[in-house]
């Protein structure tokens, strides 16, 4: 099938540059995604957008030239719930992929059972308004509790302003929670301000809440961008990321989510944004931990 790209789509960097930041052996880029090809892999009728493809091979290219060792491919709302792309590259990566699925309440045991097979870990509930119609609650928690025995995860993408309403709901699951991108905090608020202090009450009140401190490039206000050989980029949102990795050193993740769905203004050098990280990580303890120690024990832990 042929697809046309939602208008003013930014494709995603060719050519990133090499890293100056050195990653730990073992670095885990633990939230990226692929995209089709639309030609095997269609995009969903109820997609919000439509992408530039972005295939596994691309996604294994830039694991190698950024120097992780293994990624987590999230599934992405143009898939929907059909999680054929993500299960593709999963199994192609010899290993080295663990996914994140969205499932339905219609998906069958059986059909668990081969997602797990497949290497995936986790469920992705997602709130965002502009990429999702709503999903009742019920079914969310239904979902969560046929999981939960497989040992698997729920991964949360919500706005700050709407964690309050998701409160019970979030501190209801069965299972350890993971949240996307910092639950979206809006970074020319104070980091102590009312907002972030909420987010921080939230992992601190729930031990079973993780964070990735992802997406520097979706959040900043005041930039300057990781293009160009910028070596401190982002620095808006350097606060709020070192806040949440200092204070829970052992519930913290880190991906590039490449391709960068849905940004508007620019598209970042995926080596730029490596060397955001020890911004936000400034020791090799919570390098370490960030990088390799908390996502292998999320994803793989007969390995740990
Ligand atoms: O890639 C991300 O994490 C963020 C996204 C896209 C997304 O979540 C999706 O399409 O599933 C966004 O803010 O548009």
């Amino acid at each position: 099938m042929e697809f046309e790209k939602t208008p003013g789509w930014l494709d995603w960097y060719a050519g990133p540059s090499k890293p100056r930041f050195k990653l730990p052996a073992g670095a885990v880029d633990a939230h990226c995604h692929v995209f089709g090809p639309g030609a095997e892999f269609p995009y969903a009728p109820e997609r919000k957008y439509t992408p530039c493809d972005a295939s596994k091979a691309q996604l294994f290219a830039l694991r190698d030239h950024l120097g992780f060792a293994r990624n987590v491919i999230v599934q992405a709302t143009c898939h929907g719930a059909d999680n054929r792309a993500m299960v593709d590259a999963c199994k192609a990566s010899g290993g080295k992929a663990r996914g994140v699925a969205t499932v339905r309440r219609t998906i069958t045991d059986q059909e668990l059972q081969d997602l797990h097979a497949a290497g995936v870990r986790g469920v992705r509930f997602n709130f965002v308004k502009r990429l999702v119609d709503f999903t009742p609650k019920d079914e969310l928690l239904e979902i969560a509790n046929r999981i939960a025995p497989l040992g698997w995860h729920v991964v949360i993408y919500f706005e700050a302003v709407d964690l309050p309403e998701l409160w019970d709901f979030f501190t209801a699951l069965p299972t350890t929670v993971v949240v996307d991108h910092m639950g979206r905090p809006d970074v020319s608020k104070p980091v102590d301000g009312p907002e972030f202090e909420l987010f921080v009450k939230f992992m601190r009140d729930n031990p079973n809440v993780w964070s990735k401190v992802s997406c520097p490039e979706r959040l900043s206000v005041t930039g300057p961008k990781a293009l160009n050989g910028e070596q401190a980029a982002y620095r808006d949102v350097v606060p709020f990321a070192k806040r949440i990795v200092e204070e829970f050193p052992d519930r913290v993740l880190w991906g590039t989510d490449w391709p960068h769905p849905n940004l508007k203004d620019h598209m970042p050098d995926d080596g730029l944004l490596v060397d955001f990280i020890p911004h936000i990580a400034v020791t090799a303890e919570l390098q370490q931990k960030l990088l390799v120690d908390n996502p292998m024990r999320l994803y793989w832990p007969e390995e740990v």
